[in-house]
């Protein structure tokens, strides 16, 4: 692919998406509560939250699939509910439910899409062709989709949705049911996307891993945004860095850390003295100690500490009651 494609598929200096004040209601049930969330071109986001949380919601309306009851979401410039049709053409989907017909091979299925995307003849074969040679899919282009696994055909998917030379590539929940080579196989193409062709893309996801490979993260719950930042701004934001000694006497390490001048606490992993650097601590907390059986390590906390910090900060329920689809 050459650099005015790549230009083509990041767009302008324009958001890539921006949401302001997004409401979403399903009768009394207010599924997204004035969400204002947005992306320069050529970032990942990754979308986080409980079930329920309201996350489909979103990615519904961003994907022109449904309507926002309040507030404004615009694609590339593009306010989805005054220019549904040009929002649209700035957007490829790839949604949890499977959709590609199983009994067509690779090629037939991308092909029948680029048609229907309303592309020329000519148009669609370069483009088929050009995908399949992007996800090294041309030596089984004959395939019949129903042959694949669920990894390859993930790909396929992706592959379809960026056909038409969307800027934007909205994913729910890409690699629920993936084994692990094919999650990692999925990340390797999306990181490539945005790395080669400057292609944004927005994620759900339940992996606290994957949300690893994002820009921004977001964290939803009950609707609201209750954490947002990139993935070493919420890290910092917890303050829970610290050495953590393990030891056949704990309580002696306790006293003979709080001689030294630290504030030792006493946690389910060992004995903990928290601390901004711990790196820097490690030596003397290590010097300060002459105890049977000593261990001493350094923690950081991880995506799923932060998810778990979130969830407690905000009180929410992990799961929210679910209500009747009519
Ligand atoms: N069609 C619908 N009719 C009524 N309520 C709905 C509908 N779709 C979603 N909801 C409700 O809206 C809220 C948000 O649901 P949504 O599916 O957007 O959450 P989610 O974060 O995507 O959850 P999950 O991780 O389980 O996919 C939930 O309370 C859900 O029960």
């Amino acid at each position: 692919m050459d650099v005015s494609e790549a230009r083509q598929l990041s767009g302008s200096a324009t958001s890539a998406f921006e949401l302001s004040g997004l409401i979403v209601r399903y009768g009394k049930v207010t599924a997204v509560d004035g969400v204002s969330v947005s992306s320069p071109p050529g970032r990942i986001t990754a979308l986080l939250g409980p079930n329920g949380a309201g996350k489909s919601s979103m990615l519904g309306v961003l994907s022109t699939a449904a309507r926002p009851d309040a507030g404004t979401v615009r694609i590339f410039g593009h306010d989805v509910r005054k220019s549904p049709m040009a929002a649209r053409r700035r957007l490829g989907l790839v949604f949890q439910e499977r959709t590609l017909d199983k009994e067509l091979s690779i090629e037939r299925n991308l092909w029948f899409h680029a048609r229907l995307f309303g592309m020329k003849r000519d148009d669609a074969r370069a483009r088929t062709r050009l995908m399949l040679d992007l996800f090294g899919l041309t030596d089984r282009h004959r395939q019949p989709v129903e042959e694949l696994s669920g990894g390859l055909a993930r790909r396929v998917e992706i592959a379809r949705a960026l056909l038409h030379r969307p800027g934007l590539l909205i994913l729910d929940e890409p690699t629920n049911g993936l084994d692990p080579t094919a999650r990692a196989g999925v990340w390797t193409d999306l990181l490539r996307l945005r790395d080669e062709l400057g292609v944004t893309v927005l994620y759900s996801t339940h992996y606290m891993d994957e949300a690893e490979f994002a820009d921004e993260i977001v964290i939803l719950q009950q609707g609201r945004v209750v954490r947002q930042g990139s993935i070493e701004q919420l890290k910092s934001s917890l303050d829970s860095s610290r050495v953590v000694v393990t030891c056949a006497d704990e309580d002696a390490a306790v006293r003979q850390l709080l001689a030294a001048g630290f504030e030792p606490l006493i946690e389910p992993g060992g004995v903990a003295v928290h601390c901004p650097d711990p790196e820097t601590q490690l030596a003397r907390v290590v010097r300060a100690l002459d105890v049977p059986g000593l261990t001493v390590s350094v923690h950081h906390p991880s995506m799923n500490d932060v998810y778990l910090a979130a969830a407690a900060a905000s009180g929410a329920p992990q799961e929210r009651e679910s209500v009747s689809t009519p």
